[in-house]
């Protein structure tokens, strides 16, 4: 939902120099968007164990070498991203990074974006399986939040379903290169969001009752959330 990647064609030819011919030859069958797409959800290690099954290990090694030096020609934050969390973390909201990303790829992100102090709470993806729903009700417990207070935002179909199933709403955002625009605007109609601004706008303009922090300062009186050191949850 917040940057962009491109599979870097660099990679593309350092995995060939690496891996030789035939490892090229099997991820040549199976690198196409929808197969990668089909995989989301999954952290890296799940995509790239059900990609290159035999040699997962040395891909997966590889992988975290190259998606480091190559960061900076593959994705960078979408425009108005970094402001709209900045306007939301003044606003007080909680912000949680919920994502399919395994830990490690997460990490780089952030660091490279200089993001990683963006969040209160950062939970990362399963191998085996999407754990979105399940992070979500994790955190509505932690911070004692019906689902009526909070709001997921993500780009994937799966997301509309992952966080319906923590009684959440997502807002959907139609900006990513992957997000399937059609699709989304019929099972999630009333939540669609075209641009950055648009999400910014409805967000900024949310009532009181679904910014969690304030509700919280009300209830208990804190000024502030509770540390999120104390609270990184992650798996
Ligand atoms: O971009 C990714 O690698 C994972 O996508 P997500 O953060 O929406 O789960």
């Amino acid at each position: 939902m917040f940057m962009s990647e491109k599979f870097p064609q660099e990679a593309k030819k350092i995995m060939d120099e690496r891996f030789g011919h035939d490892t090229l030859l099997s991820l040549a069958t199976t690198d196409t968007d929808r197969e990668v797409v089909e995989t989301f959800g999954l952290n890296e290690i799940g995509m790239i164990k059900s990609i290159v099954p035999e040699n997962w290990e040395q891909v997966l090694y590889d992988f975290y070498s190259l998606y480091e030096k190559l960061h900076y020609e593959c994705s960078e934050p979408y425009e108005g991203i970094q402001d709209l969390i900045v306007a939301l973390r003044a606003k007080g909201f909680i912000l949680a990074l919920i994502t399919g990303k395994g830990e490690r790829s997460c990490q780089i992100t952030l660091n490279a974006f200089g993001m990683e102090h963006n969040f209160d709470e950062i939970l990362t993806g399963s191998e085996s399986e999407n754990v979105k729903a399940q992070s979500l009700k994790l955190l509505l417990k932690k911070y004692d939040l019906l689902p009526a207070q909070c709001v997921y935002i993500g780009d994937a179909v799966s997301d509309v379903s992952e966080a319906g199933k923590a009684g959440i709403i997502c807002l959907s955002a139609l900006w990513g290169t992957t997000a399937k625009a059609e699709e989304l605007k019929i099972i999630n109609a009333d939540y669609i969001f075209e641009t950055v601004g648009e999400l910014r706008d409805y967000l900024l303009s949310m009532p009181e009752r679904i910014s969690p922090t304030l509700e919280l300062e009300k209830k208990t009186g804190l000024i502030n959330p509770p540390p999120s050191n104390n609270f990184r949850l992650r798996r």
